[in-house]
């Protein structure tokens, strides 16, 4: 069997992570022949919480999972890890935009950054959730120069994944017939979610989504605003944040990131822009991408609709305005 793999949640005693940790540690985003050892980071008053946490952990009885180390030191938490899931951050309530986040969590990924850049391995691959997502995302990385900068991503997979739902509602399939929907830029009201290169398998053979679907109407305007705002729906419903979809939108994305993606299949991640697709660079930026050994590849070429150009403008826009913002409160 392989050596165990290091793999670090932080939030480790908050919502996202009890439905995380299970998932990870049973063996469904490293495969089922990885062995693991969970490094749980949490803040000193959580501590108690993550005990329990730790507690049902061993009461699961995981074959895979060979060891548990619960923290609230960073220098701890990130050591020698090969994967990190930076959950922890406050959530929003309601009323919130997420960008409302920024003053009381960006801090959070600069201190972060600096223990990754520190401890971790220098190929450990970081997917962050904490809202803000895509700019902290962006601080995290500018804190760590000595990983690659590719190795710092965003989490925009619920997005995609609620688009999925969306569509395979609408024109009523299984969900796992659609694929290649894209989220592009932020993790935020101004995302685009891009039906228009998605496809259907209908009786084994695959269809465009807009063919299928035929109404143009109803995928930009009733489509696109129901997975914007999907997250303050479900915060309005629950009065909490999505958790459990949350946690499974992670694994999926680690799960891509590690293993990648099939052939002729893309899915969206935060990365740091180039400026493919006329997006603003050294932002977080969400894209289409193909993932092989271990390497993500923003899909080219895709055709982009007038209508979809005044939407990857605003999001852009946002995400350069919030990365002024968490500059002015990291320097403040
Ligand atoms: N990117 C995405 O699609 C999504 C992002 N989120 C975001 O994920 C974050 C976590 O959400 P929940 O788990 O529901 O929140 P939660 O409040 O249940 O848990 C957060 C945990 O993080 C911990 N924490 C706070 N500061 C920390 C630090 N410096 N180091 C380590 N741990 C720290 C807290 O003590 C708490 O246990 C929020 O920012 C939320 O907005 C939530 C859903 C989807
Ligand atoms: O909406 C929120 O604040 C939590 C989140 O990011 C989501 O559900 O997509």
């Amino acid at each position: 069997m392989a050596e165990p793999l290091r793999v670090v949640v932080t939030g480790a005693a908050g919502q996202i992570a009890y439905s995380l940790l299970y998932m990870v540690a049973k063996g469904d985003v490293f495969g089922p022949n990885q062995p693991l050892i969970l490094h749980l980071l949490d803040i000193p008053p959580m501590m108690g919480v993550l005990e329990g946490v730790v507690m049902e952990l061993a009461d699961c009885a995981l074959p895979l999972l060979h060891g548990v180390v619960p923290t609230d030191d960073p220098a701890v938490a990130f050591n020698n890890v090969s994967a990190a899931f930076l959950v922890g951050a406050m959530p929003r309530k309601q009323g919130m935009e997420r960008k409302d986040l920024l003053s009381a969590n960006v801090k959070i990924f600069k201190v972060q950054g600096e223990a990754l850049d520190k401890y971790a391995k220098k190929d450990v691959k970081v997917l962050v959730v904490g809202n803000p997502a895509n700019t902290n995302a962006l601080i995290c990385s500018r804190y760590a120069p000595s990983i690659p900068r590719e190795n710092f991503t965003a989490m925009t997979r619920l997005d995609q994944n609620r688009a999925q739902a969306q569509i395979a509602a609408k024109i009523n399939v299984p969900v796992r017939k659609v694929s290649n929907l894209i989220i592009w830029g932020n993790h935020s009201s101004t995302q685009f979610p891009d039906a228009s290169h998605a496809v259907v398998e209908v009786n084994g053979s695959v269809s465009s989504v807009p063919e299928v679907v035929k109404d143009q109407a109803w995928l930009n305007s009733v489509f696109v605003e129901t997975v914007q705002k999907r997250g303050a729906a479900v915060i309005n419903a629950r009065k909490m944040s999505s958790a459990m979809s949350a946690a499974k939108a992670a694994s999926d994305h680690m799960k891509d990131w590690f293993l990648g993606t099939a052939p002729e299949r893309f899915v969206s991640m935060g990365v740091l822009s180039d400026g493919s697709y006329g997006a603003p660079k050294d932002v977080v930026f969400s894209f289409p991408v193909t993932i092989k050994a271990g390497k993500w590849e923003i899909v080219q070429g895709l055709k982009i609709s007038d209508f979809a150009r005044q939407l990857l403008d605003v999001t852009g826009k946002e995400l350069e305005e919030e990365r002024q913002e968490a500059i002015q409160i990291i320097e403040a």
